[in-house]
């Protein structure tokens, strides 16, 4: 028996929202230090007939869903049985796509758990179990899936990234992460991201998911066309996955001493909906649209360029950045995050999605005039799921627990959680055992 485990970050999408959708813009993602964990074990089957792939959740009730594998056409409906009927898309698209991409000649018996760390899902009635070592820490829920509430950290991301790269690790006995392995793990990624949600999105969830903190501009959607609606040949999508892809995945870090403190809110939005809104709006009024995506699009790359300069400073006189970072340098962070804010309170005024609703502006606002705070905003999609602060290190205690009995931010949980700006790497399987 041989064994491997693995672990991708969830994200936050700090600038670029709806932009990000667009291949001419760029934006950044922030990789956080809530992952998702797979631990892969594989039996030599003796068994001429067996190719099985069992994937468990056990933080999750009915989380296993046991796939026996027929033919070669792994895209065609029968090809990838779940034996209970149990459907999970994001699973059967991995598995798909991972097969056709390999075209495995022997048999196999795959088994891989699942975990994932606390931030992704409401933690309410939650038990812990810890591994054997203590490395390890995983909340279990009553609940299947699909009745947990998330918290928006790219779950389906994290599962597609960790899987496809628990079977490729398998299949191509893969044991470091190299950059072209992880080319490979992301196009694979990518297409059976897409394939499982039956659209193109942007894919900035998955890329980061792959390489951790980066500045992203998309792929063009036509790529993947062909293989969403089953045109392509096993040989296309082959090739698919070993061609280079024309998309920016530069990576980055937020500066030293600068932290990124992320609030989950009572309340929550539907993603596609605010989407659709500004999709809509942005076809009717180009001439309302236009302008707007020119401007929040020159306040995200000033945030860029804002964090970049604070970066050289660092390398230039580690000592006076301290001082920097209390001073005018952070005058020009935070004027800069203000003006994303307005572009976005703009973009919700014209479109009518509700992307920074009245009640978000005044917490971000309160949030703004927190000690050692340089302010946030709505990231991602925006809505009433979450903000997303940057504050001085040395203030994150003070700003979590002076808020913690301020009706201000009666609505706010500070989630536990921090930039790791590594993407997908490997872990060792050891410190996973004796968990539940
Ligand atoms: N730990 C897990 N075990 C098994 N399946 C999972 C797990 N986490 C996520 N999934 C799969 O991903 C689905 C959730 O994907 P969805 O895209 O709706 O959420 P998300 O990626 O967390 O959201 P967002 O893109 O808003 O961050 C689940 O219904 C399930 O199919
Ligand atoms: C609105 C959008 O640009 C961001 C959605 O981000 P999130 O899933 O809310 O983190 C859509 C997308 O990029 O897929």
């Amino acid at each position: 028996m041989s064994s491997q485990a693995f672990s991708a970050p969830g994200k936050a999408l700090l600038a670029g929202g709806y932009l990000v959708l667009d291949p001419q813009y760029k934006s950044y993602v922030t990789a956080l230090s809530s992952r998702m964990h797979a631990v892969l074990h594989s039996t030599v089957s003796t068994n001429v007939e067996i190719r099985r792939v069992k994937v468990s959740s056990p933080q999750f009730k009915e989380g296993e869903w046991v796939y026996n594998i027929k033919g070669n056409d792994y895209y065609q409906s029968g090809a990838i049985n779940e034996i209970n009927e149990r459907r999970n898309p994001f699973l059967e698209a991995t598995i798909s796509t991972v097969l056709t991409y390999i075209q495995p000649k022997d048999n196999f018996d795959i088994d891989i758990t699942i975990y994932s760390d606390s931030a992704y899902h409401s933690q309410d009635g939650t038990t812990v179990s810890k591994s054997n070592n203590g490395q390890k820490k995983f909340l279990y829920h009553t609940k299947p899936i699909m009745e947990v509430p998330k918290t928006g950290m790219g779950s389906s991301a994290g599962l597609v990234t960790v899987v496809t790269t628990a079977l490729l690790a398998y299949f191509n006995n893969i044991k470091d992460i190299d950059e072209s392995t992880k080319n490979i793990i992301h196009n694979c990624s990518q297409i059976a991201h897409c394939y499982a949600q039956k659209k193109i999105g942007s894919g900035f969830d998955v890329a980061a998911a792959v390489f951790g903190s980066i500045i992203y501009k998309r792929f063009q959607p036509s790529l993947i066309e062909n293989i969403l609606s089953n045109k392509a040949s096993n040989e296309e999508v082959q090739q698919l996955v070993n061609s280079s892809w024309d998309f920016v995945h530069d990576q980055c870090a937020l500066p030293p001493h600068i932290r990124l403190l992320m609030g989950d809110i009572e309340g929550g939005s539907e993603t596609p909906k605010l989407v659709s809104k500004v999709l809509q709006w942005k076809k009717d009024k180009p001439d309302e649209s236009d302008p707007l995506y020119k401007a929040l699009d020159t306040a995200n790359q000033k945030l860029i360029g804002v964090l970049s300069d604070l970066h050289n400073l660092y390398k230039q006189d580690p000592v006076s950045y301290t001082s920097h970072i209390d001073s005018e340098v952070t005058t020009e962070l935070s004027q800069t995050i203000l003006d994303i804010r307005h572009n976005l309170q703009k973009l919700t005024k014209l479109s009518g999605a509700e992307i920074e609703p009245e009640t978000q502006t005044k917490l971000l606002d309160n949030c703004r005039n927190l000690q050692g705070s340089f302010g946030g905003v709505v990231p991602g999609a925006g809505g009433y799921d979450a903000i997303c602060l940057l504050v001085k290190d040395d203030s994150v205690n003070t700003i979590v627990r002076s808020t913690a009995t301020n009706p201000r931010f009666q609505n706010v949980t500070w989630l536990n959680l921090h930039e790791e700006a590594q993407g997908v790497r490997t872990e060792n399987v050891v410190d996973y055992d004796g968990l539940k």
